[in-house]
């Protein structure tokens, strides 16, 4: 299959609705063809993008959709907090693995290769690039690198309490900033992801609600509970 301009890909998400096929580390559902079975489903729901994580990962889905793929490999380092794609050997093999775009976490915390080298990188490898930020300075530094998109991934996740909330404020001020804004982070219903393009998102991303399924059901189990 050919592979996408960059022109087509950011086309293809615009206004849409990006499912991201991450099951619960090491779970049940932690396993390649799971995922890629996750993926279809969700382009058969009508998804205009994905967000996989892992090669393997990658690997397994890639054969099975049409729709643009966002890939990032999660690494728990020793030295430091930067867990989504911390190096330039994996945007290599997300890139050679078929994806489309490339996300790298986009926040202003100790990292092992400076943020400069990942979007030149990208860049190189043919995808376009992604910074997962958590506020709007960061935001604004990394489309000022040349990032394609800029998402509210890491807002609320980089220490203190996680608040219930998506950041709808970061979403509205990355946009008026003139960036290609993906909202992610705690958008767990649809009404809360349509409020997303309301503000101003290009795009919006959701995981948890969708795909892991061991929250899902504790959601569900604790308010029944709740009511007992
Ligand atoms: C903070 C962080 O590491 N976020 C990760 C990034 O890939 C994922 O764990 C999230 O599931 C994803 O961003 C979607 O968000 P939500 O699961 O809230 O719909």
């Amino acid at each position: 299959m050919s592979k996408l301009s960059h022109s087509d890909v950011l086309t293809q998400i615009t206004k849409g609705f990006i499912s991201s096929c991450q099951p619960v580390d090491g779970g049940p559902m932690d396993k390649p063809e799971i995922v890629a079975a996750m993926a279809q489903a969700s382009q058969h729901g009508g998804a205009a993008g994905l967000r996989i994580e892992g090669v393997e990962n990658l690997k397994a889905t890639r054969p099975f959709v049409t729709i643009p793929i966002i890939g990032i490999k999660k690494r728990d380092l020793p030295d430091s907090p930067v867990r989504i794609t911390p190096f330039l050997q994996d945007i290599e093999d997300l890139a050679t693995a078929g994806a489309d775009i490339i996300a790298v976490d986009g926040t202003n915390r100790p990292r092992p290769v400076d943020i400069e080298s990942a979007v030149k990188k990208i860049h190189e490898c043919g995808c376009l690039a992604m910074a997962d930020c958590s506020n709007l300075e960061e935001g604004l530094y990394c489309q000022k690198l040349g990032f394609d998109i800029v998402g509210s991934t890491m807002s609320g996740y980089t220490g203190g309490e996680i608040p219930r909330e998506p950041d709808y404020q970061l979403v509205k001020d990355l946009k008026a900033a003139g960036c290609f804004v993906m909202a992610e982070g705690r958008y767990n219903t649809p009404e809360l992801a349509k409020t997303a393009i309301e503000i101003g998102a290009d795009a919006v991303t959701v995981g948890s609600a969708l795909t892991r399924l061991e929250h899902i059901v504790s959601w569900f189990a604790n308010a029944v509970k709740s009511a007992n």
